[in-house]
């Protein structure tokens, strides 16, 4: 039956969104790669290529050097055992799983990200929310974990995890970790703490945070090619969370015996100097996002969320494009439309209420093209 299908569309295979703009999306910025990380994926691109000297587990692999990487890693996150997963759910996916019992408890922030409730309902437990505090901050109250332990506590339930989005992706909101994972400490619950959007952009510290468990993204933050994410974790975890098969020994169950491969953990580790530099850079990002957000309020755009930006990813709610959306005959198309004839994607077509962006690793003269592109379609549609 394969005379049926046409295979034109699979030859010269490009990037529609075109790799030459200036890509404003939040979760895009963090997970562009250097150069030497793309001759490092050619290198590796064969199928199973990373298991040429295979030392009978992933992590064991010395050629290429995953075995000491995983440490530098541990090393870099202050935290002492690391493995390579698939992604930031699939990290908090196999802490969940190994660490609680099947109906349990989790306490989480309102601002977790949807991979946080999947992989919950995965592992059967169930969940109770630490509310935001609404409008316009959405903040998470550390303080609020408290509460929700103690009435989950008069009710008998069991509370097998404390989970954190440390920056949420919604509004960037950098939450106090340290705080929360005081309180989980003195309550004797684990911590996991959902680094997604921190890990590979800014610095953390696990230990200093009072971590258990660092669930880490390499497409979006730590500049590899996905799917690719990091579990570092506390020595004390390790006989639960890197328990081995009865049948295959040396194979970790969590892991299924093996989890990336390939060009995504060549590129993390090929990129992992990058991100041990660029992450000293933090102060510089953060004035750059204060920098468009000063310049775009002025315009009548309003940024939501905690004030000022302690992360890159910046809301705004833009009742002044929605305005100009109103009269443009390419409706609410026609911010897209201008950005994309500047040079500038990765706003989601057709949205004019509220925006999402970043300018993350952007150099200051990127950073004022693009103030300068936005203030200029907005006077002049
Ligand atoms: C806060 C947050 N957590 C987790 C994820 C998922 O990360 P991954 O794709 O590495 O599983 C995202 C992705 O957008 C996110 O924003």
């Amino acid at each position: 039956m394969t005379e049926n299908i046409n295979f034109d569309k699979y030859k010269n295979i490009k990037r529609h969104m075109g790799r030459e703009l200036i890509d404003l999306n939040p979760i895009q910025r963090g997970g562009i790669i250097p150069v030497e990380s793309k001759k490092a994926i050619y290198e590796y691109c064969d199928g199973y290529s990373v298991c040429d000297y295979c030392g009978g587990r992933l992590d064991k692999v010395e050629t290429p050097p995953i075995c000491e990487f995983l440490n530098d890693m541990s090393k870099f996150l202050n935290m002492d055992i690391s493995r390579p997963t698939h992604g930031a759910r699939e990290s908090k996916f196999i802490v969940m799983h190994s660490i609680c019992n099947e109906g349990d408890y989790v306490v989480l922030d309102e601002n977790a990200h949807y991979t946080s409730y999947v992989a919950m309902e995965r592992a059967k437990l169930n969940y109770a929310e630490v509310k935001n505090e609404g409008y316009p901050t959405y903040r998470i109250n550390p303080e609020g974990y408290k509460e929700v332990i103690d009435k989950l506590e008069d009710e008998g339930k069991n509370i097998g995890l404390i989970l954190l989005t440390h920056v949420d992706g919604d509004y960037g909101n950098l939450t106090d970790a340290k705080k929360v994972g005081k309180i989980a400490k003195d309550r004797g619950y684990p911590f996991l703490l959902n680094c997604a959007y921190s890990v590979g952009r800014m610095p953390v510290k696990g230990k200093k945070l009072n971590a258990d468990f660092l669930a880490c993204s390499g497409h979006k933050s730590m500049a590899a090619s996905g799917p690719i994410g990091i579990l570092s974790i506390r020595d004390e975890f390790a006989d639960k969370v890197l328990r081995t098969s009865k049948t295959h020994p040396v194979k970790e169950i969590e892991m299924l015996g093996c989890t990336s491969r390939g060009a995504p953990i060549v590129s993390l580790m090929a990129s992992f100097p990058h991100i041990v530099e660029r992450v000293n850079h933090w102060d510089e990002e953060i004035k750059k996002t204060r920098f468009v957000v000063h310049e775009l309020e002025e315009i009548g755009f309003n940024q939501i969320g905690i004030k000022p930006k302690e992360h890159d990813l910046i809301k705004f709610e833009t009742p002044v494009l929605d305005e100009i959306a109103q009269k443009d005959k390419r409706r609410g198309y026609f911010f897209y439309d201008e950005l994309k004839k500047r040079g500038i994607g990765g706003i989601r077509r057709g949205t004019t209420k509220e925006i999402k962006m970043s300018v993350y690793g952007l150099t200051w003269e990127q950073v004022e093209y693009v103030v300068d592109s936005i203030k200029e379609i907005v006077e002049n549609c």
